[in-house]
């Protein structure tokens, strides 16, 4: 049986022009982490307000651990709720000390030790002696994150709970913290516009477009087969390309190319920029498969450079490593290396 469970949910607001959250239905597991993804405006934060009782739906019942909390019948008030949650507007008393903090949020008989263990997770030993009004935004959200963990609950509601973190923290912090809670077995549902984080993070993730689910699913298998351009652009970039299909291989202007599903007639197609390989073309003979391409422009990313090429009448978007050599004007040669992904709309 599902922890948590969204059946239909809806909820306008007052005054809003259009649902914030429509028919929305999804499952979370015990112990599981499940990303809520999507551009500012999507309804994450509404569906986690909905979850922790701050808003009431205007169709459809939420049910965690077999009781309803809220239904046709039914509305059990947000401190009744057996789930802790970390949203915009959480507060800490300024003149608490941090390791107070903690330790006020164990269950009774929970020593310091079990505080320390929080700390040490969240990187907070250093700071457990200062006021909480003393901290930064980050060190905060540091703190509530600890403080919402350390009441032993198996249920976490957050809102963007990596933001405010820098790089390095926070790719220590998510690996650490989602071995803890694993081994809690604490089940988490968090709000994220963040790609990087819902994929490293979540077990799995529901996208959302303007109150909708556009798709969920595990962020593999989001990944690897986005039904929609919508979600192969959200989660990663892509590119959109006509074919036709006949079984596992479809006919495009850049060749035969093999898909991840089958196909027949008219197809939309997603090729991701690491599905292309560019390689420098120096003589102007194109050798094998591959096709000219001319590179119009040049995205350094750090790990990575995004090329935009001119290649068989379209503009495409390659992946390449740091050290390629290529540069705005250079003559390519380009291969298709990956599977196209079939979309189930035949528009762009
Ligand atoms: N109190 C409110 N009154 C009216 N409309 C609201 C209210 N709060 C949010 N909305 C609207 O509901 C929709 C969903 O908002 P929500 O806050 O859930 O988005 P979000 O996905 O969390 O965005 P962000 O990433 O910017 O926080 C938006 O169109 C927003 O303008």
């Amino acid at each position: 049986m599902p922890l948590l469970s969204l059946d239909s949910l809806s909820l306008t607001y007052p005054g809003g022009a259009s649902p914030a959250v429509r028919d929305v239905s999804l499952a979370l597991e015990p112990g599981e982490a499940l990303a809520l993804l999507g551009s500012s405006g999507s309804g994450k934060t509404a569906l986690l307000r909905l979850v922790a009782g701050l808003e009431r739906p205007d169709t459809g019942s939420i049910t965690l651990q077999g009781r309803v909390l809220a239904g046709p019948d039914a509305f059990v008030p947000p401190e009744q709720r057996p789930l802790r949650r970390v949203l915009h507007d959480a507060e800490l008393a300024a003149g608490l000390t941090v390791r107070d903090v903690v330790m006020d949020a164990q269950p009774k008989g929970e020593g310091v030790a079990h505080a320390r263990g929080l700390l040490a997770l969240f990187q907070l030993e250093d700071l457990e002696s200062r006021a909480c009004g003393t901290l930064s935004r980050g060190q905060r959200q540091r703190v509530l994150l600890a403080r919402a963990l350390a009441s032993g609950t198996k249920l976490l509601v957050l809102d963007e709970p990596f933001a405010g973190l820098d790089a390095g923290l926070r790719a220590a912090l998510l690996a650490e913290w989602r071995r803890v809670l694993k081994a809690r077995g604490t089940a988490v549902l968090f709000a994220t516009h963040d790609v990087g984080d819902a994929l490293a993070f979540a077990d799995r993730l529901v996208l959302l477009r303007a109150g909708t689910v556009e798709q969920q699913g595990t962020p593999e298998a989001v990944y690897e087969a986005p039904r929609t351009a919508f979600a192969a652009y959200f989660l990663g970039g892509t590119n959109l390309l006509p074919g036709s299909g006949f079984g596992r291989v479809a006919r495009t202007a850049l060749g035969n190319l093999p898909l991840n599903a089958e196909a027949r007639g008219q197809v939309m197609l997603s090729l991701r920029p690491e599905a292309l390989k560019l390689t420098p073309d120096t003589d102007g003979v194109a050798v094998g498969g591959a096709l000219r391409a001319e590179v119009l422009e040049r995205a350094f990313r750090g790990a990575h450079v995004d090329f935009t090429v001119s290649c068989a009448g379209l503009a495409l978007v390659v992946r390449a490593g740091p050290a390629s050599p290529l540069r705005e004007g250079s003559r390519a040669r380009l291969e298709v290396i990956g599977r196209a992904e079939v979309l189930e709309e035949t528009a762009g």
